[in-house]
């Protein structure tokens, strides 16, 4: 791709934010083995998000290209993350978004095999971390939608649903959405709700 396109370092900036991101959630343990995508908006428009397979723990610049806001890859040839229209949906419904980030971590993965269609987080001090949350005494709900291996079609159910979503939402047996206006953000409120789903987790094991 030519990257001269892009303003200066914009796009540099953007591949060294999603390769300390995938280090951080790979620390975590939220990206095992090929899971995990990662997102940032471009200033032009256009996003650089993770190629499809890489490890997100160990990304180098050329595990990160350009895709457009269809999710169609600028240099031909490069096959983009197998969720992109995931991403590509949540910058097209909230202008406000500048990175999304995507893990499989053992709490959303459980939990969300529990059955339900939300997990309500209740009193916790850290849902402060969530867009427009003041105090610990409210209800986040954190929807979960049916895995589905058609991603135009897993977007479609998530949609309607995006309107107010405070926390990101969780596919079934796989993972977690998050964004925020900046790569910082993003990683604050995945930090946030993985912990609450790993103290939701704790709970139930203790009845
Ligand atoms: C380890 S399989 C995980 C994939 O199926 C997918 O869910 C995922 O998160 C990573 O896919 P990718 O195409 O590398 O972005
Ligand atoms: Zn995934």
């Amino acid at each position: 791709m030519d990257k001269a396109v892009f303003p200066a370092g914009a796009y540099c900036r953007a591949v060294e934010g999603i390769i300390a991101a995938g280090q951080r959630m790979d620390r975590h343990g939220w990206v095992p083995a090929t899971a995990g995508n990662i997102s940032i908006r471009l200033p032009d428009g256009n996003l650089a998000i993770t190629r499809s397979g890489g490890h997100k723990g160990l990304l180098g610049a050329d595990g990160v290209i350009a895709v457009d806001m269809a999710g169609v890859p600028l240099n031909a040839g490069d096959r983009p993350s197998a969720e992109t229209l995931l991403h590509c949906q949540i910058y097209a419904h909230d202008p406000q978004a500048g990175a999304v980030l995507h893990g499989h971590s053992v709490a959303s993965t459980v939990l969300s095999m529990l059955g339900g269609d939300a997990l309500v987080l209740e009193g916790y001090e850290v849902q402060k971390v969530f867009a427009g949350q003041t105090t610990h005494d409210a209800r986040v709900h954190v929807p979960i939608f049916d895995n589905d291996q058609d991603i135009a079609r897993l977007s479609r159910v998530v949609a309607p649903h995006l309107d107010g979503m405070r926390a990101g939402y969780i596919i079934r047996g796989h993972g977690v959405y998050v964004w925020g206006a900046d790569m910082d953000t993003a990683l604050a409120r995945l930090e946030g709700l993985e912990f609450l789903l790993a103290c939701e987790l704790e709970k139930r094991k203790f009845g």
